[in-house]
């Protein structure tokens, strides 16, 4: 696998018509650490998220990875750099088996394309075969071999947030953004969910940015957490230096008594 280059955030603004949904916010992941972006409802962690995988411009600020920028950059090719997300609701197509969804995953490294690969060009075929053993072994990974030929739509939902999550994960990446991974679940999903997250970050060597109201999992996962409140950043630290931060205690507390 190619380096994992750092991610700066820098002062990064992201206006609303009235709302700064972001406000100079910076932070930096560095290579092969799980970093946490936390913060109550409405505190501009989706937004953030959007900016970076370059569904949303932002007004002001920048985002690097490597020596790339990505603030302006269109989604497909914020992927093409080796920056996969999932998303808060599932983004995965129901009615195709498991194994269709993670070759899926995998097309943005296949060369022959479909229209080659249709025709059954040998040489197509080949790449298709060894496209098709690495998502096995990426499905395996991830808990799902025995699921391979189900149509995702048929799966538990703890089952389908891992097919999502071995699907970005077919594209190889280099950075990871997890969208609340588990929103949803019951508590034996959640801990089954903790448990891949961490074989990613120990395993696989990639940066992993995590968005999650899950404090429980954050805690235990996290090298580094950022909190977010109302667009700004309140505090950065370790999960143990940011959970005794005053600002941070203030924010998750104001919210409860609202
Ligand atoms: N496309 C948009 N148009 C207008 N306002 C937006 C848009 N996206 C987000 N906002 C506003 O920006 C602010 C930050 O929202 P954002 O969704 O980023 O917060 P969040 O921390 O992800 O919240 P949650 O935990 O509820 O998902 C909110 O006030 C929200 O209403």
């Amino acid at each position: 696998m190619s380096e994992v280059p750092e991610l700066v955030v820098d002062q990064l603004t992201v206006r609303f018509a009235g709302i700064v949904a972001l406000d100079s916010v910076s932070f930096t992941v560095a290579p092969g650490t799980l970093h946490a972006v936390i913060g109550p409802n409405g505190a501009g962690k989706s937004t953030c998220f959007n900016v970076l995988s370059g569904v949303y411009r932002a007004t002001s600020g920048k985002v690097t990875f490597g020596r790339r920028e990505l603030t302006a950059m269109a989604p497909h090719r914020v992927g093409a750099l080796g920056i996969a997300r999932t998303f808060q609701n599932l983004a995965l197509s129901p009615l195709l088996s498991v194994e269709d969804n993670l070759m899926l995953g995998r097309h943005r490294l296949m060369r022959a394309g479909f229209v080659r690969a249709g025709l059954r060009w040998p040489g197509a075929l080949r790449e298709e075969r060894q496209h098709r053993e690495r998502a096995r072994e990426i499905a395996d990974f991830a808990g799902i071999a025995h699921r391979l030929a189900s149509p995702v739509g048929a799966l538990p939902y703890g089952d389908q947030k891992r097919v999502e999550l071995a699907r970005a994960l077919c594209g190889e990446p280099r950075l990871l953004m997890l969208d609340e991974p588990v929103a949803g679940m019951n508590a034996t999903e959640r801990l089954e969910m903790a448990e891949l997250v961490h074989a990613v970050r120990t395993s696989l060597g990639i940066s992993i940015l995590l968005v999650e109201h899950d404090m429980g999992l954050v805690m235990r996962l996290a090298d580094h957490v950022t909190v977010l409140d109302f667009g700004r950043r309140i505090a950065s630290g370790t999960p143990a230096e940011v959970q005794r931060d005053p600002e941070v205690l203030r924010a998750y507390l104001g919210e409860e008594a609202s």
